[in-house]
């Protein structure tokens, strides 16, 4: 239902990409999270979408049309596309219900679908209220209840629950993705939070330095890795550099780049029967005790620093570390 092809855009004259070069497609009814570090286009990339910004090439078709190309521009107003920032971008000056209504003024049935899109959110009773006499979360469900009035094709979520604290985050994303289920429109979800993404996207984009490097389930995002910053991304990662090969006696492919999940490190606190391929000693500089588990930052002879977690309450001041070949990730490029 969403097709994006090739599709570029610089802020400088193509000195920078801010999008380069990116192609993917959406089914009708999914939910696909955008993930990336700060600066990787996240926002761009809907911002074109929406039809904020124009492209310098490539094309974007939603439901089999192109709503934007070199050649073509789409007005977002005609996009059938519905909007949901971080910052609530209601009117203050009208109620929550003319809020709703404002995006359907021309709907012959649009009171009682403003009133349904308010049900949906669970704010009936409030229509006569203006934005300021709402929570952050509340005002997040009108936000989405005003997106969702005109039954758009596709919606777009632009980190919506930045602004909340951490306990309402949680709260009112799994509420909102409850009401979206319902609903069954298609959804692209901008976070730099991978929670976020795991717990609600049925794929996820990643996107790093305005290229696609990655788009998947979330488990294959954490088994199968296509680098290293996807990786990092989806849990603590060790990157398995020369020193880190040396002090392990673990000789690896010099033509790829290796790395390995913190929590597939084992930590034997004494010397004896250790179960792992590949051993070091490491200095414990620091001990942190976290209730059920202990969270050790480790210094190994070359230098080198690394946290690990472990179970054991028996800690010596040098202990043994190791992990197993087969817990190893391996990727084709020699980038860190
Ligand atoms: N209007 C603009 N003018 C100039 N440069 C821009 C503009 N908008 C974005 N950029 C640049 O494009 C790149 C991508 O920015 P974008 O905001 O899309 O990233 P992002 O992944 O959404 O980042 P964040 O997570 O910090 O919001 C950055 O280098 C940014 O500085």
């Amino acid at each position: 239902m969403l097709t994006i092809d090739a599709l570029s855009k610089s802020f400088d004259k193509g000195k920078n990409y801010a999008l380069d070069n990116v192609t993917f497609n959406l089914k009708a009814g999914d939910v696909c999270a955008i993930v990336g570090e700060s600066g990787s286009g996240k926002t761009t990339l809907v911002r074109l979408i929406a039809g904020l910004e124009r492209p310098d090439n490539g094309s974007i078709l939603l439901d089999d049309k192109v709503i934007a190309s070199v050649n073509k521009f789409v007005q977002p107003e005609k996009r059938k596309i519905g909007l949901v920032f971080q910052e609530y971008a209601l009117f203050p000056h009208l109620t929550i219900f003319d809020n709703i209504l404002y995006g359907i003024s021309k709907l012959k049935n649009k009171k009682v679908r403003a009133q349904d899109m308010l049900d949906l959110v669970g704010l009936s009773g409030m229509e006569k209220r203006y934005p300021h006499q709402l929570s952050g979360g509340q005002q997040q469900r009108v936000a989405l209840a005003r997106a969702l009035a005109p039954e758009p094709s596709l919606l777009i979520l632009d980190e919506p629950f930045s602004n909340l604290d951490a306990m309402l985050r949680t709260q009112l994303r799994n509420e909102v993705f409850e009401i979206i289920k319902k609903t069954e429109v298609t959804v692209l979800f901008v976070t730099h939070d991978t929670q976020d993404a795991l717990s609600v996207a049925d794929e996820i984009l990643i996107l790093q330095k305005g290229k696609v490097v990655q788009k998947d389930a979330a488990a294959n995002l954490y088994v199968k890795p296509n680098n290293l910053y996807v990786a990092s991304l989806f849990g603590s990662t060790i990157h398995i550099n020369k020193n880190i090969q040396n002090a392990f006696q673990c000789p690896l492919k010099e033509t790829c780049c290796h790395a390995i999940r913190n929590e597939k490190i084992k930590v034997n606190p004494s010397s004896n029967n250790f179960d792992c391929e590949y051993i070091t000693t490491a200095e414990v500089i620091k001990k942190i005790e976290l209730g059920d588990s202990v969270q050790l930052l480790l210094k190994l002879e070359s230098g080198e620093q690394l946290t690990v977690m472990t179970q054991a309450t028996n800690i010596e001041d040098v202990i043994h570390i190791g992990f197993n070949s087969k817990d190893i990730l391996e990727f084709n490029e020699d980038a860190v």
